[in-house]
């Protein structure tokens, strides 16, 4: 899964990973069981360079697991060497969600937005419009299947998904 934060790859990965049977993953998760650090503290004391660089690394470590359904972060795919080692992994889904959306749905979480930084000084909804236009043609470049979130529940957009989903095409043929 790929996205903006708030589109719902975690949630979405997780009920996705169970109706496939699957393992799951949210790389967001691992990072910070990893360095025992929260990822607002990673960035406000050691800087996003340095989150990022994290973040490869885990991504390395976690796109060695077969069948993994894995949630990125939201910013994984600005480094390019992310998006090649996505695209080697398989099937990437894009989640999508107007900006002023995934706010109300970060808003209305009271944990939505103590476990995010801040990526800019522009407020919530200004910020999440500023990073979908500086990001969508990176998360377009990785994705294979690109499913709009708003005015679906997560299990609808879990529906979504595996209707895009290659595998289950191949079996039901
Ligand atoms: N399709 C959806 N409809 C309503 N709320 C959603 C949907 N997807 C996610 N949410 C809510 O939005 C918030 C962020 O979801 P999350 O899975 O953490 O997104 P991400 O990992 O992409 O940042 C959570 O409170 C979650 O319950
Ligand atoms: O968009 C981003 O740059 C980020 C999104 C976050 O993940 P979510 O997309 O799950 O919020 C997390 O990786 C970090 O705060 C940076
Ligand atoms: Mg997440």
């Amino acid at each position: 899964m790929v996205g903006l934060r708030g589109t719902g790859k975690s949630s979405v990965g997780r009920i996705l990973a169970d109706r496939l049977g699957r393992p799951f993953a949210d790389a967001d998760v691992e990072l910070e069981a990893a360095s025992g650090r929260s990822i607002p503290s990673i960035f406000a004391e050691l800087g996003e360079p340095c989150f990022r660089d994290w973040e490869e690394r885990m991504l390395g470590e976690l796109t060695t697991r077969p069948e993994l359904i894995l949630a990125t972060g939201g910013g994984v795919i600005l480094r390019e060497s992310n998006r090649k080692r996505l695209r080697e992994f398989g099937f990437v889904v894009w989640l999508t969600a107007d900006p002023a959306l995934l706010a109300d749905r970060l808003l209305a979480n009271p944990r939505g937005l103590a476990h995010r930084p801040a990526l800019t000084s522009a407020g919530t909804i200004a910020e999440l419009a500023d990073v979908l236009q500086a990001r969508a043609s990176l998360y377009r470049e990785v994705a294979d299947l690109v499913v709009e979130t708003g005015g679906r529940t997560t299990r609808q957009v879990v529906e979504a998904i595996l209707d895009g989903w290659p595998d289950r095409g191949e079996q039901s043929s």
